[in-house]
């Protein structure tokens, strides 16, 4: 295992702490998460019983091929605890999400939660949130003028940079779960991440963007001076 990789399991176990018998788990999606889905597997091999909403198909497979029990948000409709990665996070515990591509659902799970606990290394850690491409996710029909709108909107909030429609290795666009496209935003830097949200939110090709603002309740972040808890973990 890679110490980056490593790192995640770190805390990924952390996270698997706060695990009860009974809980209604949202299960994250990415490289981070797919740890975490792995030691609640081992648990779940020993008796304990919880119940998993899939944030992904991706981590569908990966949670039957545990056997993981899973149920969907129109059964359970709240959730007690979701766990995830990110691809940063910020002081405030803003986060960007979706370099998998599952921000949709990441999201829809995550504000279904009574709880949103981030797990990463702390290489996620930023000050100001923007190095990563901000990913925004937006419906097939009309994308370029989507995407002249997402520049506009992002300009009046601040955000200026390369907008780029996400590809496959193949050269054909990334499609979501959804059935969606993404842009992914190389904005450098988002001064204003409550005002971008907005705007972007207000766009109607826009399904979703990556920006979790107020979501998260905590940040466990594994680094070389061992796992740091940002955030409240009850
Ligand atoms: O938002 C996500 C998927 O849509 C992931 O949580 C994010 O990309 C982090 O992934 P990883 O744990 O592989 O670094």
């Amino acid at each position: 295992m890679s110490n980056a990789d490593e790192l995640k399991r770190q805390a990924a176990a952390k996270a698997l702490e706060l695990v009860e018998p009974g809980m209604r788990l949202g299960l994250g999606t990415g490289s981070t998460a797919t740890h975490f889905v792995a030691l609640l597997g081992e648990r779940v091999a020993q008796g304990l019983q919880v119940i998993g909403v899939p944030t992904s198909e991706r981590t569908r497979a990966q949670a039957e091929s545990l056997a993981i029990p899973l149920a969907d948000l129109d059964t359970l409709q709240t959730l007690d605890l979701t766990v995830d990665g990110t691809d940063e996070f910020d002081p405030a515990l803003r986060l960007i999400k979706g370099g998998g591509g599952a921000l949709l659902r990441e999201k829809i799970v995550a504000a279904a939660s009574n709880r949103m606990v981030v797990i990463t290394d702390s290489s996620k850690a930023v000050q100001t949130l923007g190095k990563f491409p901000l990913p925004v996710e937006v419906n097939r029909f009309g994308v370029e003028a989507t995407r002249h709108l997402i520049a506009r909107e992002s300009a009046l909030a601040g955000s200026s940079g390369e907008i780029r429609l996400r590809k496959e290795a193949s050269g054909a666009p990334f499609v979501t779960d959804g059935g969606h496209y993404i842009f992914d935003c190389a904005f450098g830097i988002i001064p204003a991440p409550e005002d971008l949200a907005a705007r972007l939110t207000a766009i109607p090709g826009v399904v979703e963007h990556g920006l979790f603002l107020g979501l998260a309740s905590a940040v466990i972040s594994a680094g070389a001076q061992g796992v740091t808890v940002y955030g409240s973990l009850v």
